[in-house]
């Protein structure tokens, strides 16, 4: 429980409305003591009517040590019988409905509350998320990442808001009933509670039952809600491969499992409410059969009993409910622990206090860098040195797996390398503020994304400030996309992602390399960005790209060799290491690696 401790700031922040809220769910507990004294009342005012009954005047203090009811009675006491069963029943019914009305308002600050407090703790949890570096989400699926959103943060939701109503609820209701039956009658008040600890107990554990398998239910569920949501996305490869029945095998097992714990979930479920019914049915049992034998010897605690009943009718919803609030507690606990042991995760990579915002002119130097991917072990980059003076243009090459996009990852400081280190303009990136870094390079990343948005803004994504559409259209012709976009029904304003339009490999490429080439950066990274697309829109991506990358400092990573732009440099990388390094002629010079693709290049062309 003590994990729950942190979300006292928030009651802090919202302890107006908590505060409120808190003194309406004491208020109706007060308008509900009401209606069994009063009836306790009626009870008692019928039998001093009755022939042989006591005529003892009614003890105002016995009924109620309320100031206001107690002044009530003693108004009605000169009026006759049948005015003061009516008014009783009036104040019955007025102090109904001032609870009721009070009830709602506890609803609309406790509950309401909670889902602020839900809303302020998502986007604590998401901010996190987008600190967060790239290792960490290597080693997290998405499933659990969303788990934390959505899961946890609503069981937490159950603890700021339902339990907390109803704990307040509980020791209010309790706190006012058992004060006014301990009053009336010591031992028919302890014989009448015995039941309901009993009946909290049996709730609790049946309660704890059901939890345990509706988590299982939900782990299940959730399976095979992945399972079929695959097979939905790879259904074309699944029916390329003929492998229909043995999906609907797999599938039919797995649904086979969720079938059978649902069952026993519903069974479980099934002795719940009976179970209840049970303890409640015991203890107004108890209250008759106690109070039926102190009436025979009293006859005057009749109306007791029909007030102890209301009293015991009243406490067996709130009673029964600690073992619920107490389970909700629980897993709010355990849900709020993994939601701060992830809140505590500190980003490896982060800007360094007191470092400077990046000005990047476009000089740029790696110096001896080595790196192994930490989760994997991999090594990507070996001893690795290059210098890339302001506006150079550099072509990087090599074979799949040789680490040319390990390569960027470091000058974008998703990663940091183990030996080594990279400058620009002289400065160490590690010292540079690091949204500022980033800001300040065009990134094409090899795998693109498009967000579920419109073109015009998945273009204009990385700007603070979005542009105009003539100059996201000027960015998408560099990118030879204008066209095709406009062919679009609804244009630029074309939904994308999964909830719109199905794009091209190519089509998508060309729009994130228009992402790119919006920003007015003096380092641009390409990573691979040309591969979908064909002879033709690459010539033409390239003579765009060339007034784009004027006064640019440019890395171009690819697998293919462009002689459209004049590169200062060319590379290639082998296992992390630059094996030829020169100009254009340089590498023909010196056969190796460059030269057998530039001639197979060449040899395809021809034919
Ligand atoms: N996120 C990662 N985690 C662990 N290992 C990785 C990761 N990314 C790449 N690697 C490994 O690092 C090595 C270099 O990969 P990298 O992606 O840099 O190569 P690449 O030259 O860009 O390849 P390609 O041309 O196929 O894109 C590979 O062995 C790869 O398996």
């Amino acid at each position: 429980m003590r994990e729950l401790s942190v979300l006292n700031k928030y009651f802090w922040k919202y302890r107006y409305r908590f505060l409120l809220g808190i003194l309406f769910v004491i208020s109706s507990n007060y308008f509900a003591i009401i209606v069994p004294e009063i009836t306790g009342y009626i009870g008692l005012k019928i039998q001093s009517i009755l022939p042989n009954a006591n005529k003892k005047s009614i003890h105002l203090d016995k009924i109620s040590s309320d100031y206001f009811v107690k002044r009530f009675i003693n108004w009605m006491e000169a009026l006759s019988i049948g005015k003061v069963i009516t008014y009783s029943c009036l104040a019955i019914i007025v102090a109904s409905l001032i609870r009721g009305v009070l009830m709602f308002c506890m609803r609309q600050t406790l509950i309401v509350m909670s889902r602020h407090i839900e809303y302020d703790q998502k986007n604590e949890v998401y901010d996190q998320y987008q600190k967060l570096d790239a290792e960490f989400y290597k080693s997290h699926t998405t499933g659990d990442l969303m788990n934390r959103m959505a899961e946890d943060v609503s069981r937490v939701r159950s603890y700021t808001g339902p339990a907390i109503m109803y704990l307040t609820n509980i020791v209010a209701l309790v706190g006012f009933s058992v004060y006014n039956m301990l009053k009336k009658d010591v031992h028919l008040t302890l014989m009448v509670l015995l039941p309901l600890p009993i009946l909290g107990v049996t709730i609790y554990i049946v309660n704890s039952i059901i939890n345990k398998k509706s988590e299982r239910v939900q782990a299940l569920l959730s399976d095979l809600t992945t399972n079929a949501q695959e097979s939905y996305s790879g259904i074309r490869v699944i029916k390329s491969f003929v492998q229909e029945s043995a999906m609907l095998h797999f599938f039919r097992d797995k649904g086979e499992q969720y079938r059978k714990n649902a069952i026993s979930l519903a069974q479980t479920d099934a002795i719940y409410f009976p179970s209840m019914t049970l303890m409640i049915g015991l203890s107004t049992l108890t209250t008759i059969y106690m109070g039926s034998k102190m009436a025979i010897d009293d006859g005057s605690k009749v109306a007791l009993i029909v007030e102890f009943v209301i009293y015991i009718n009243m406490l067996t919803f709130p009673v029964s409910s600690i073992g619920w609030v107490a389970s909700m507690m629980q897993r709010a606990a355990a849900s709020q622990k993994r939601l701060n042991e992830f809140l505590k995760i500190e980003p490896t990579i982060k800007s360094e206090s007191g470092s400077a915002k990046a000005d990047l002119q476009g000089d740029i130097r790696i110096k001896n860098v080595s790196f192994t991917y930490p989760h994997t072990g991999i090594k990507a980059i070996s001893n690795l040195s290059l210098d890339i003076k302001k506006g150079e243009k550099v072509l990087v090459i090599g074979k799949t797996g040789s680490g040319k996009t390990s390569m960027t990852q470091l000058l974008m400081r998703f990663f940091d390398p183990d030996e080594g280190s990279i400058e620009m303009d002289g400065v160490d990136i590690r010292k540079l503020e690091l949204n500022s870094l980033r800001e300040q390079m065009s990134y094409v990343p090899q795998d693109v994304f498009l967000f579920s948005d419109t073109i015009f803004n998945n273009i204009n994504f990385g700007l603070r400030a979005p542009a105009d559409i003539e100059t996201v259209r000027l960015a998408a012709k560099r990118a030879s996309i204008d066209n095709e976009i406009l062919e679009l029904e609804k244009g630029y304003d074309t939904l994308t992602g999964e909830r719109g339009v199905t794009l091209s490999g190519g089509q998508k490429q060309r729009i994130s390399i228009a992402r790119a080439f919006i920003k007015q950066p003096h380092v641009v990274l390409f990573d691979d960005c040309l591969s979908a697309v064909d002879n033709k829109t690459e010539h033409e991506i390239l003579e765009g790209m060339k007034t784009y990358l004027h006064n640019k400092t440019a890395i171009i990573i690819t697998h293919r060799i462009f002689t459209t732009i004049d590169f200062d440099q060319i590379i290639v990388i082998d296992a992390g290491k630059i094996v030829e390094h020169g100009t254009h002629n340089d590498l023909l010079n010196q056969q190796g690696y460059y030269t057998y693709l530039y001639q197979k290049q060449i040899l395809e062309q021809k034919k």
